[in-house]
């Protein structure tokens, strides 16, 4: 059965369909994990690139904006007189805590033209005390690493610059710059610098201006971070900055949530697991009208010629045969060829039974229907009589007629013959040249005499010439009757045997009589018949 399946067109059917639906399953697979997936993950990556690009740029004008201030003050004539000592009131005038933390600044440094310290007001980080001095001692002593830098980047550059600088708690922003006129005429006649902390408050500030998480933190140049890191449904992106201190790096980040991302993640799953539906089921309608269109046809139609093979006459062909495609037309051809392969093997079996000249049954069929009489006879214990009838003097009417002649008076006698055994039911066959046997299942003896002689005298009642017969001016029979009884056995040959001594007996008495076999005489009891088996 199951071998049997696997043969079959439904197995390969299912077999190839289920290819095609894994493949393209996989290929579905594959597209999600190498195209799909990481084309979304680039479009994070790139969004949260992007944003932090605007937190670097909020920065970057920070900076330039202190720059702007330091500028301000260092451009203009009162802070010029100031550094040469001639505005003695600039600071009573200019400074005070509140200006510091309105305005954020950490540290306001002014550096004479050899770039010694002139004057300096701060807040101090850990306190918040305001001071101001002339040197980095004291209260002022909080200053002194910012003031070294600064000192350090004047020795670089006679320019106006900005840089960030790694605090002690939290980093800072630096912006220093030439103190000339305010018309910019004449020599720099020292620097001011302008220092603000990147501190939390700065920090909330600037993440009130970007709209986004900003983190800041001061780490080792040897301390690469990645780049971008995913934490569940956040995503973190950061930039290493340099500080004017080469060993320490500020890193400023930023983080979003991935609930986007994760939302188009479930998005393409969803179809992805619809989509696989939609084709399995696409496949399994697929199968269904193959099965329909195809399948069940084609087993029909198989079904049928099984049948039609084994000449199974329940066979129901009417519905293949009705249809208008293709297995219709096999269906229709299939089905005239059976129909004349089957007259062909009637024609055939009737030739191969019957005697082609007389049309009577030949030696074959009869021989078929002796041994199956036998069988039945015996089975039910009823009588059976045989009868061999011969034309006298054939030889003779052939020589006197022709051969032609000859033909049509066989044809006739076996016509006249085959009437009489119509009417009593028995058979009658053509079993030699002008040779006839008959089979008379359950008729006694007496009754195929009768029969006999019916059939002795519709031959003579034919009255067919017969001049050279020295029987009679006609063509006459001979007649030899015997049965089951008078058998000693029951085979075919012993009781056609029976037959053919009567009709010896007939021929030896004088022709043209019916004889009843009677137990031969010891001299007699050689007489024999050829009716094979
Ligand atoms: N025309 C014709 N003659 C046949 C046919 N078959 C056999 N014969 C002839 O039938 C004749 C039989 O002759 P025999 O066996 O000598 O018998 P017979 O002449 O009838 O003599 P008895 O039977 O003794 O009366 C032969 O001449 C055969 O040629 C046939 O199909 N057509």
């Amino acid at each position: 059965m199951l071998r049997h399946f696997s043969r079959s067109l439904r197995f390969q059917f299912l077999i190839a369909l289920s290819g095609v639906l894994l493949l393209a399953l996989c290929s579905l697979g594959a597209m999600s994990k190498w195209i799909i997936f990481p084309a979304l993950h680039k479009e994070e990556r790139g969004i949260i690139s992007q944003e932090l690009k605007r937190v670097e740029r909020s920065l970057a004008l920070a900076q330039q904006e202190l720059l702007a201030q330091a500028r301000d003050w260092a451009n203009w004539d009162d802070t010029y007189e100031f550094v040469q000592g001639n505005y003695s009131r600039y600071r009573e005038v200019n400074f005070s805590p509140e200006m510091m933390q309105e305005m954020r600044y950490q540290l306001i440094a002014f550096f004479d033209a050899s770039g010694d310290i002139y004057f300096l007001s701060g807040l101090a980080p850990d306190t918040g005390e305001y001071t101001t001095c002339t040197r980095t001692l004291g209260n002022c002593a909080w200053m002194s690493p910012y003031i070294d830098s600064i000192q350090l980047s004047l020795e670089d550059s006679s320019d106006q610059q900005r840089y960030l600088f790694p605090g002690a708690s939290s980093p800072a922003m630096v912006a220093v710059t030439p103190i000339v006129r305010t018309d910019g005429s004449g020599p720099s006649v020292g620097w001011l610098a302008k220092v603000r902390l990147m501190n939390e408050e700065w920090i909330a500030q600037m993440e009130a201006v970007t709209g986004l998480p900003i983190t800041i933190e001061q780490l080792p140049s040897s301390q690469i971070e990645p780049m971008t890191t995913i934490e569940g449904d956040t995503i973190y992106a950061q930039h290493l900055l340099p500080t004017n201190v080469p060993a320490i790096n500020i890193s400023i980040g930023t983080q979003l949530n991935r609930t986007h991302y994760l939302a188009s993640l479930d998005t393409i799953r969803y179809v992805l697991i619809w989509t696989a539906c939609l084709m399995l089921f696409v496949i399994g309608f697929v199968l269904w009208l193959m099965e329909r269109i195809i399948l069940r046809p084609l087993k029909a139609l198989s079904v049928f010629a099984r049948q039609a093979s084994g000449e199974d006459t329940r066979l129901d062909s009417a519905l293949l045969c009705q249809r208008s495609d293709e297995i219709g037309i096999l269906a229709r051809s299939f089905e005239q060829q059976l129909t004349r392969q089957r007259e062909l093997n009637a024609e055939l079996l009737n030739l191969s039974t019957h005697d082609a000249l007389t049309g009577l049954p030949n030696r074959r069929l009869f021989d078929q229907e002796l041994q199956a009489a036998i069988h039945e006879t015996e089975a039910r214990s009823q009588p059976l009589a045989v009868m061999m009838l011969d034309i006298d003097h054939f030889k003779l009417f052939n020589d006197h007629y022709g051969h032609q002649k000859g033909d049509e008076c066989l044809q006739q006698v076996a016509l006249a013959l085959q009437n009489v055994a119509a009417s009593h039911n028995f058979l009658i066959a053509r079993t030699g040249g002008e040779e006839f046997s008959a089979l008379l299942p359950n008729i006694s003896a007496n009754t195929a005499k009768q029969i006999g002689y019916q059939l002795h005298r519709t031959v003579d009642q034919l009255k067919l010439p017969h001049k050279a017969s020295p029987v009679a001016p006609h063509v006459t029979i001979s007649v030899g009757i015997g049965s089951l009884d008078d058998s000693s056995d029951i085979s075919p040959t012993a009781l056609m045997s029976t037959a053919d001594q009567a009709l010896y007996r007939a021929k030896a008495a004088g022709r043209h009589q019916v004889m009843v076999f009677t137990p031969p005489t010891s001299s007699a009891s050689a007489y024999t018949h050829d009716t094979p088996l």
